[in-house]
């Protein structure tokens, strides 16, 4: 225990044991106006300097208002850096155990602050973190730290927040800053380790983004942590389940998309399956119908892994994935073309990957802010994979399947088929590295604006194969589908009645303040 913070404790305990004694006996009993006021003429009475000393001496608790600082995201890293080794020097002082544990401090803001407020050494220091919205921190430290017996327990119902190992000598709250930037309320937290909560649940509901049911269609952290067994989940993503429709496209109609199956639909066998759409809930076969791959999300045990150049990746973590076998859906946000040419202007431009395919010829699905495991698998120009569009419940969906056996720890690839839509950007460096490489992904239409189209010739390689390592090139592209499987089913109707693809959706919205935050 530091000179400080023993000075303050034994502050405490003069202070705890003279207001037990004050209240306990019966000389000194605060109720007794006779006894206060004898109290009070006595030192009255005193000489002054004696009465100065008598004051000086009593304990008094330090309450020290809050500074606020202000942090902008490129200094949480640090921030959260300095919060650990604080932590670190704070659990010396604490009786150490023969136990082991991992820690996970996580902050979540929930309308753009995050204060962390800490106590150390009786002086209370506030920190006021400017984080873009809808943004996490999670960081696992694998030190060894230790541990007191009397540490409390998780709490239950605290907000998203910066949570930590903490003793009584720490305390971190989260703040609600509606516009202001300078009034906070804070309100407790504490420490937790590996907090199971899923942040971005709380995140939306507060914002009202426009995920249409976040209970159902937000992945749990359980799904999360299998799918990134060594990775985080970028901060600025949240994973979902099924498709989030912000264009307001109606189903088609599907129940005349009975097969001929009599028992039991049998893939490569039941007629839905062989022209790619999905038997409904009200198929003949019932629980025995084997083409319900999208809705069951049947899909083999695949991970996320770091992949070399490409950012995150996808492998196969099972013995084998067979030809032919769905790996997974494609999902994201499905959205208009035009709200695709709105975001992609004024938006990803500064992006350094690019998460939207192509779906059909009015939508576009957008992984960039939310979907799937689908939207980590990385382009070969010599793939494994391919994407499919289906039918499902009258939507259609992108399916990624097997085109060969793919074996454990192989690295699972489908060709973009990127599009280039616009003149200025440029093409990607493909670091696949097969032997067929191109040296870059997609290429560039003939035509400026983006035509939706898909471009499905063997990409072709440009000067841009000479670009050195280290200047990533920006472009903005769109995945298309692959060119054999193209829609199989009946266009789908935009609800005109209902379009408001010319406004800015709430999400839209939170995108801009996103990118404006960096
Ligand atoms: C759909 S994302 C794939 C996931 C991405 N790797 C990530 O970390 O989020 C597509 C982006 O990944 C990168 N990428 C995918 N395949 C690549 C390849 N063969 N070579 C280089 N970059 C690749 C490109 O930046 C591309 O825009």
């Amino acid at each position: 225990m530091n000179q400080k913070e023993s000075k303050l404790s034994s502050h405490h305990k003069q202070e705890k044991s003279s207001s037990k004694t004050d209240h306990n006996h019966p000389a000194t009993n605060g109720s007794n106006p006779d006894h206060h006021s004898s109290v009070k003429k006595a030192f009255r009475e005193k000489p002054l300097l004696q009465r100065f000393r008598e004051c000086s001496n009593k304990p008094r608790r330090r309450i020290e208002k809050p500074t606020v600082c202000t942090w902008n995201s490129e200094q949480l890293q640090a921030l959260i850096k300095t919060f650990q080794e604080y932590e670190k020097a704070a659990l010396d002082d604490v009786e150490p155990t023969s136990q082991e544990q991992d820690y996970q401090i996580n902050a979540v803001s929930i309308e753009k602050t995050c204060v962390i407020y800490d106590h150390i050494g009786g002086t209370y220091r506030t920190k006021r973190i400017e984080i873009p919205l809808v943004s996490s921190l999670s960081f696992i430290t694998n030190e060894k730290h230790h541990t007191s017996s009397s540490e409390s327990p998780s709490l239950p119902n605290t907000p998203p927040a910066l949570l930590s190992r903490s003793s009584s000598t720490s305390s971190i709250s989260t703040t609600k800053s509606n516009t202001s930037t300078t009034s906070s309320k804070a309100t407790t937290s504490g420490m937790k380790v590996k907090k199971k909560k899923n942040p971005f649940m709380k995140v939306y509901k507060k914002l009202k983004l426009k995920i249409a049911n976040p209970e159902k269609n937000i992945a749990k952290p359980e799904l999360i942590e299998k799918y990134f067994p060594n990775l985080k989940l970028p901060d600025d993503f949240v994973y979902i389940l099924e498709n989030e429709r912000s264009s307001k496209t109606l189903p088609t109609a599907h129940n005349d998309n009975r097969c001929n199956c009599t028992s039991k639909c049998v893939k490569h066998e039941c007629l839905n399956y062989l022209s790619q759409v999905e038997c409904s809930s009200d198929c003949q076969c019932g629980s025995l119908c084997d083409n319900k791959m999208f809705t069951n999300m049947q899909y083999p045990n695949i991970v996320c892994f770091y992949s070399k150049g490409k950012g995150i990746g996808v492998k196969c973590n099972q013995p084998i994935i067979k030809k032919g076998e769905f790996i997974t859906e494609y999902v994201g946000e499905v959205i208009s073309i035009k709200r695709f040419e709105k975001r992609t202007s004024r938006k990803y431009h500064k992006s350094l990957h690019h998460y939207c395919m192509n779906l059909n010829e009015n939508e576009i699905i957008d992984a960039t802010w939310m979907g799937n495991i689908g939207r980590f698998i990385n382009h070969s120009c010599d793939p494994n994979a391919c994407t499919q569009v289906w039918s499902v419940n009258g939507y259609d969906k992108v399916g990624i399947f097997a085109i060969r056996d793919i074996m454990f720890g192989e690295e699972i690839t489908y060709n973009y088929h990127f599009t280039i839509y616009d003149e200025v950007s440029e093409q990607q460096v493909c670091k696949c590295g097969a032997e067929t490489c191109t040296g870059v992904i997609g290429k560039k239409p003939s035509s400026p604006s983006f035509s939706g189209s898909s471009d499905s010739e063997a990409d072709t390689p440009d000067e841009s194969e000479n670009e050195s390592e280290g200047s990533p090139k920006r472009s903005l592209a769109v995945s298309n589908v692959e060119s054999n499987n193209e829609p199989s089913q009946k266009k789908q109707k935009i609800d005109e009645s209902n379009s408001e693809d010319d406004d800015m959706s709430e999400n839209d919205e939170y995108y801009m303040q996103f990118i404006d935050s960096e």
